[in-house]
């Protein structure tokens, strides 16, 4: 079956004060449809600027990117994309942040207030319904957020750090959470992230990227789920794969 995402030959360079930035250099990268591949690598590598070019929010330099084997040239509704940054409208309350990808969808209203409370306990904000973005925590925006890009069901999610501001106990229920929503709906996640617990936690597969893109790691990870993070850290498989990855961070910083 053809990977649901293409990236072929991929480079992407900046342009600041006359200076060019390369930041992803013959970059490839095909993604299954339904899997779930953690990207890890450290800060700077490229990590966010593969889910801007996946996202079609940025043009690549030279090479192409690919959605179902068409170019990628601009957003698609099918495509959730949960940034680093904040984008939730500050006019707007929780509620009607989360309505607002159902609204683009013409939603009837009663569903659409319907499927926003259920995502409102998901994400643990009941109680918060009426509060706008600038009443609530970092790591509870971050929670809006992700049940916006919930709310409008996409079949490919785009994950940047989503939990990288929270809490650790906070952070463990949300990544059960997404596991218990992505498990058997056929969507397709990359989902970023520096944590090495959290990249083996979560996916079926691990590429780790090191400087300018390079993919240093690709790896499936076969570990049985559900992962209970106690039992996973004394598993003598999980202890390996951390290993592998700890030192393909390593690798990728030369
Ligand atoms: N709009 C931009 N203008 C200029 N340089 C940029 C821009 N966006 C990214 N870069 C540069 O491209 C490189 C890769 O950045 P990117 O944000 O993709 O890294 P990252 O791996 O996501 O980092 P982090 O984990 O810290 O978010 C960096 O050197 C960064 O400075």
């Amino acid at each position: 079956m053809s990977p649901v995402l293409r990236m072929r030959n991929l480079s992407k360079q900046f342009v600041k004060d006359d200076k060019g930035i390369v930041a992803l250099r013959d970059f490839d990268l095909d993604v299954a449809e339904g899997g779930f591949v953690s990207v890890l690598g450290r800060s700077g590598c490229g990590k966010s600027t593969v889910l801007n070019l996946l996202a079609g929010l940025i043009p690549p330099t030279s090479g192409d990117v690919f959605y179902r084997e068409q170019p990628i040239s601009r957003p698609r509704v099918e495509v959730g994309y949960l940034t680093q940054s904040d984008t939730l409208m500050p006019w707007r309350d929780v509620r009607r942040n989360i309505e607002m990808p159902m609204e683009l969808k013409k939603v009837p209203a009663r569903e659409r207030r319907e499927r926003a409370a259920e995502l409102i306990e998901r994400v643990g904000l009941g109680g918060f319904e009426r509060h706008y973005p600038r009443e609530l925590s970092g790591g509870m925006r971050r929670r809006v957020g992700l049940a916006r890009m919930l709310a409008g069901d996409p079949e490919t999610l785009l994950m940047d750090e989503p939990f990288g501001a929270l809490d650790a106990q906070l952070r463990a229920e949300l990544q059960k959470e997404l596991l218990r929503l992505w498990q058997g709906s056929g969507q397709t996640v990359v989902f970023v992230t520096h944590d090495i617990e959290e990249a083996l936690l979560l996916g079926d597969r691990v590429v780790v990227l090191g400087r300018l893109g390079r993919v240093v790691l690709d790896e499936a990870i076969d570990l049985p789920r559900p992962r209970d993070p106690d039992e996973m850290r004394v598993d003598t498989r999980f202890v390996a794969l951390h290993r592998r990855l700890t030192d393909a961070l390593r690798e990728g910083a030369r």
